[in-house]
């Protein structure tokens, strides 16, 4: 049990010693959601299992509050409405059940942020094809060698580990990084400059 957590906070240290190298994508993500945010338009997150999670996680930091006090920011993620996956996924497919939403909810300017560890999930793939079509801009957070995913993002920001746990828990930081940048731009309590 012991040797476990050891062995996990081992690769957990290993891998987050070598995170700096993205501070470039992860700068670049973080004005990329700003600007769109700061002209009104709006943040979609979605990803299967723990990035469901972390869809949702990340979508209400931005709706609620990170840290600061500031107005509610728009942003959702495609992971959450019940009603819609099983719709989707029952009378169309699985590999739709965000790419859907995407067709219908999504605006030209919005910002899709696609959570993938393999880069390989055929419905987050298929959710960024729909955003690209319809001038949305894509933000991928993946892993392992990014996979399909990696050379459709506007920025892709790929944790380089194999492992699929420790990924999301770089996902996770990055992520509360990106609100943290977010919040910078948008100022404590103040409204968009
Ligand atoms: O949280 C975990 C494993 O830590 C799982 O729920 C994991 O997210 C699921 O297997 C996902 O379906 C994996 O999808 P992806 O990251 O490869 O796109
Ligand atoms: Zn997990």
């Amino acid at each position: 049990m012991t040797d476990l957590l050891i062995r996990n906070l081992d690769e957990h240290r290993e891998l987050f010693a070598r995170l700096d190298a993205l501070a470039p994508e992860v700068q670049a993500a973080g004005r990329l959601m700003a600007e769109a945010l700061r002209r009104g338009r709006k943040i979609m997150f979605c990803g299967n299992g723990g990035s469901a999670a972390d869809s949702q996680h990340l979508a209400a930091e931005l709706t609620g509050r990170f840290i600061h006090d500031r107005k509610p920011l728009a942003a959702m993620a495609l992971s959450t409405d019940s009603s819609a996956l099983t719709c989707i996924g029952n009378d169309y497919s699985f590999a739709e059940v965000f790419s859907r939403q995407v067709e219908g909810l999504g605006q030209a300017g919005d910002v899709l942020v696609g959570i993938s560890t393999s880069g390989r999930s055929a419905n987050v793939i298929k959710a960024v094809e729909a955003a690209l079509g319809r001038d949305m801009q894509v933000i991928g957070l993946l892993g392992r060698d990014g996979g399909a995913l990696k050379a459709l993002c506007d920025v892709a920001i790929v944790v380089p580990s194999p492992t699929t746990a420790r990924i999301q828990e770089a996902h996770i930081l990055i992520g509360h990084t990106l609100c943290g940048l977010i919040e910078e731009q948008f100022g404590v309590g103040l409204s968009p400059a």
